[in-house]
């Protein structure tokens, strides 16, 4: 393979990875040369290799083939090192393809690394029950959530458990949408008995994204008939979504109403403490395979605190560190963070409305929303008042008379004149200081 042929893959690499990541995987990858369908390249660290191998490594053998190189894998190695890297395995599958026709389980998504908070333990134990296997107790079991929040992860450890309890069950994990490309390439090829005994076949059925069939009317009628033939043959079914099964959009009103006769359980979004969890569980892997890599006191912490999006960001956000890390062999400090990760720090920074810290604040203080935003000049209510003006300056982009709107039409300079009390307050009362923090927090949570 030529140089340039590699600086396509790169090009094509580039617009499907999106910058951040080209930059901090692929960028520092060094093709060296092609040997009988073995693409080598040097890596800076092993850590990047590995990153690479398990999570890139299909889409740069898939562009390489794509454009008539012969590659079979793919292998990493450390320059500097004498042996070639015995961790950076060849393009590995964390993701393993199954017996049957399922999309591949992520080997990495079991029981044991997932990690119980209060925002999911109800689905934990949903999905502990169904994976016990047994009389099925509640069918289907709907599990649903924002992004990014353990939905899939969940669906692959019911999947690797059942197995590895019953390895004869017929277990059929995928998405929706791929059931619909099913169905249509059986429609096409007119294969539809094989797909209906396909999927009738199965002792566990687990659909994942099921909104996706929302709007696709035909998919959704084949979709209600396996659906009908599984539950009446007293097979396990096991379905994810984004949203409730009544809100998903343009389903029929049948298949809501299915989607909901069995047990239905809500991934919560993350909670400070479940974050926290989820990082250290992260950190004892990377620390076990890379133990030179040292993380300080208090990152961790910080990185909980501040990144609420969705565990995906979170995960990705602690893997560049580490990456950044070894590359220059240094402890992860606060510091060290705060510059590798600036662009996801700011992109997660929450946006806050007037309105939400106008509200959270009255319910700290015990006030009423009307109370507040009223004329009425008694301190009580005053001093509220200010500190959510305090607030919605610091916190939002609004203008002084776009806040002062929105305090019952109240003029700038009011806002003005109430910003500065609580700037002078905040610097002598340390009950405002507190108070002031915890609102903080609690509005970026
Ligand atoms: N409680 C948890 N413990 C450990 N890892 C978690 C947890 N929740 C989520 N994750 C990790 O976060 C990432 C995203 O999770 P997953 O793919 O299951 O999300 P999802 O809810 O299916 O998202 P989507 O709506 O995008 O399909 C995965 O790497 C998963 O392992």
């Amino acid at each position: 393979m030529t140089n340039e042929i590699w600086a396509t893959v790169l090009a094509a690499l580039k617009s499907a990875l999106g910058k951040n990541s080209f930059s901090s995987w692929i960028e520092p990858l060094e093709f060296k040369e092609l040997v009988d369908g073995v693409a080598v390249f040097d890596v800076p660290t092993n850590f990047i290799g590995n990153y690479v191998s398990q999570n890139f490594g299909d889409q740069i053998l898939y562009h390489m083939n794509n454009l008539g190189q012969e590659v079979q894998r793919l292998q990493f190695r450390v320059p500097s090192q004498t042996r070639p890297t015995a961790k950076a395995k060849a393009t590995s599958k964390a993701a393993e393809p199954e017996a049957g026709s399922g999309a591949p389980l992520d080997s990495r998504f079991t029981f044991d690394t997932f990690v119980v908070g209060k925002p999911n333990e109800l689905a934990h134990a949903a999905a502990r029950r169904v994976a016990e296997g047994g009389p099925v107790t509640f069918n289907p079991l709907f599990l649903y959530g924002g992004v990014g929040l353990g939905k899939t992860h969940l669906m692959h450890a019911i999947a690797h458990e059942l197995k590895l309890r019953s390895p004869e069950l017929n277990v059929l994990y995928l998405s929706a949408e791929q059931f619909m490309y099913r169905f249509i390439t059986a429609l096409r090829e007119r294969k539809m008995m094989d797909f209906k005994q396909l999927f009738r076949s199965v002792d566990v059925l687990m659909v994942d994204d099921v909104q996706f069939i929302g709007g696709k009317d035909s998919t959704q009628e084949e979709f209600f008939h396996t659906f009908n033939a599984l539950v009446d043959g007293q097979k396990q079914i096991i379905i994810s979504a984004d949203r409730a099964p009544g809100e998903i959009k343009d389903l029929e009103e049948r298949i809501k109403s299915r989607l909901q006769c069995g047990l239905v359980v809500d991934l919560h979004p993350t909670d400070y403490e479940l974050r926290l969890g989820i990082l250290q569980s992260k950190v004892e892997v990377y620390s076990a395979q890379y133990p030179e890599l040292q993380i300080a006191d208090g990152v961790l912490e910080f990185l909980a605190h501040r990144i609420s999006t969705n565990v995906r960001v979170l995960e990705g956000a602690l893997t560049r560190l580490f990456a950044f890390a070894s590359l220059v062999g240094r402890e992860i400090t606060l510091d060290l963070t705060q510059d590798c990760l600036s662009d996801v720090l700011k992109a997660s920074d929450r946006k806050v409305t007037v309105e939400e810290i106008q509200r959270k604040v009255s319910e700290h203080y015990n006030i009423r929303l009307s109370d507040m935003i009223g004329p009425k000049r008694v301190r009580n209510y005053a001093r509220p008042r200010q500190i959510a003006m305090y607030l919605a300056k610091q916190m939002t982009s609004r203008s002084l008379p776009e806040i002062g709107r929105r305090f019952g039409g109240r003029d700038h300079t009011t806002v003005m004149h109430g910003v500065k009390r609580i700037e002078e307050l905040k610097a002598l009362d340390s009950q405002i200081a507190d108070d002031l923090e915890l609102l903080r927090r609690a509005l970026q949570e």
